[in-house]
């Protein structure tokens, strides 16, 4: 089956791997993918759904249009607010670097061959700088002091040795000394104007040392989208523990600050609970670039969200994905600069839509490069991973010893998978063999190798 044909969608009762979630740890799920209890209109729903790297590319697509209708200007921000941010501009030296010659070590700056008369001053780092020194001379420098004019080279303290008995003090080099040796002269890093980052970068720690170092106080960086989480449910708890069929809310902690990492500035996160009129006033009346809204896309009787769409005069742009989990999901253009994306509710299949679709039209609107997948790191699969039939399955993983290995609690309702994850693995249709070096998914934060006794015995 190429992507792109229209796949035949078998009962689950005929075709048990129609689940796609290969493990069988609890999947939650697995009633029909029809969508049979919906209007006509979606009764092959499946047919409909966009193969996973298209429904990635649509995304964004979506973002990169959005961005040009919404035209909003870089801002000036300090440099201690500029982390995570995007460069709007080239990052140009204001400044040479380094700004003057200055000396690399501890030690002597020397003129001209030794031995050497020494001066009985000393040139420290920040202060003024010493008189110019005469062929012959020798003055006491510390690192990043500045060199005196007339220095040939600098001489370590390790590598020298000093005649006090002599009146003045004689300085000899206890090995060779070779001109300029251990002077930074000034531009040896670049010079003011220089290019040292292209706009686009994000603005990591080590950019924003850049940054100082090469002069800036502020620096223009991209508007970031503005975002707003809207959680659907009337099951939902924020606090406490399960009880009477309710359950905690999963997603509301969770997708905010995974929306920031991915580049958003999170305007709010609302719980809506199953009420439709709610549903579409937040839609319609929101000021976000992206709404994102979890539950209620699936067909039972309080799963408002394409209700809701087709009134606000939304247009799908997505409407499910070829990819377990998640295969509910959907994009919607709510006008020319705000989109929708609808998360399914169980929660790895939020994360697979967030990742999906969220992402990439995050991306795009971020005004980011988007990551190639020959970038992301991989390594072979250390088992065989099963597929789904016609889908894509996204199946979180670690890296241990060189290899990938699956986790085994990936069913769509199971965050303890991902929780653990270093990454997710792109599993084509079909399945990967052992050996395989998958596309995978990075997270957008830091993955600590964990002691591995626990990960071997809880999570593989
Ligand atoms: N007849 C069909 N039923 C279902 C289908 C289908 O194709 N036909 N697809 C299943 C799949 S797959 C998924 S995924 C879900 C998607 O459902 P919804 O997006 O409509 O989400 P809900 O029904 O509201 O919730 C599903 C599930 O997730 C729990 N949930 C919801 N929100 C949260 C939250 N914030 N934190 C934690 N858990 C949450 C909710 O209680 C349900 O258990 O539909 C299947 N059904
Ligand atoms: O399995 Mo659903 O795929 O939870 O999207």
């Amino acid at each position: 089956m190429t992507p792109g044909q229209p796949a035949p969608v078998p009962a689950p009762a005929r075709d048990p791997r129609h689940d796609g979630h290969g493990t069988g740890h609890g999947t939650g799920h697995g009633t029909g993918h029809g969508h049979r209890d919906r209007s006509e209109g979606r009764d092959h729903e499946h047919h409909r759904a966009t193969p996973w790297s298209e429904a990635r590319a649509v995304a964004a697509g979506a973002g990169a249009g959005a961005r040009t209708a919404a035209a909003r200007p870089p801002v000036r921000v300090p440099l201690d607010r500029a982390l995570g941010r995007t460069l709007a501009e080239p990052l140009r030296a204001l400044t040479d670097l380094p700004s003057f010659d200055g000396s690399a070590m501890d030690g002597w700056a020397v003129a001209g061959p030794g031995p050497w008369t020494v001066r009985a001053e000393s040139v420290l780092a920040g202060h003024a700088a010493a008189g110019a020194l005469a062929p012959g001379e020798a003055v006491r420098i510390a690192t990043g002091a500045r060199v005196p004019a007339g220095a040939t080279a600098v001489l370590r303290t390790e590598h020298s040795r000093t005649e006090d008995t002599a009146s003045p003090a004689r300085l000899h080099p206890l090995r060779e000394v070779v001109a300029g040796q251990d002077i930074r002269p000034r531009g040896q890093e670049c010079r003011a104007g220089d290019e040292l980052l292209p706009a686009g970068c994000a603005v990591t720690a080590a950019v924003l040392g850049l940054a100082a170092a090469a002069g800036y106080d502020t620096c223009a960086v991209l508007p970031r989208p503005r975002v707003e989480v809207l959680v659907l449910g009337d099951e939902l708890l924020s606090a406490g523990l399960p009880r009477d069929g309710l359950i905690r809310d999963a997603l509301g902690p969770m997708l905010g600050p995974w929306l920031t990492a991915l580049g958003a500035e999170v305007v709010g996160t609302r719980r809506i609970g199953d009420d439709a009129e709610a549903l579409h006033a937040a839609v319609t009346g929101s000021a976000a670039d992206l709404v994102v809204t979890t539950g209620g896309t699936a067909a039972g009787p309080v799963d408002h969200v394409h209700r809701v769409l087709d009134r606000a005069g939304a247009t799908l742009l997505v409407d499910g994905v070829k990819v377990r989990p998640g295969h509910p999901m959907l994009l919607a253009r709510l006008d020319a600069a705000r989109h929708l994306v609808g998360l399914p509710g169980n929660p790895l299949a939020a994360v697979s839509g967030l990742l999906t679709l969220a992402a990439p039209l995050l991306t795009a609107l971020t005004g980011r490069a988007p990551a190639s997948p020959a970038e992301a790191a991989t390594a072979p699969l250390r088992e065989a991973v099963q597929g789904h039939p016609y889908d894509t399955r996204l199946v979180p993983v670690v890296f241990r010893d060189g290899g990938l290995v699956p986790l085994r609690y990936n069913g769509p309702a199971m965050l303890r998978g991902i929780a653990a994850a270093h990454a997710l693995a792109v599993v084509p249709p079909g399945g990967a063999p052992s050996g395989r070096e998958p596309e995978t998914l990075a997270l957008p934060w830091p993955t600590a190798d964990r002691p591995q006794a626990t990960e071997g015995a809880c999570f593989t």
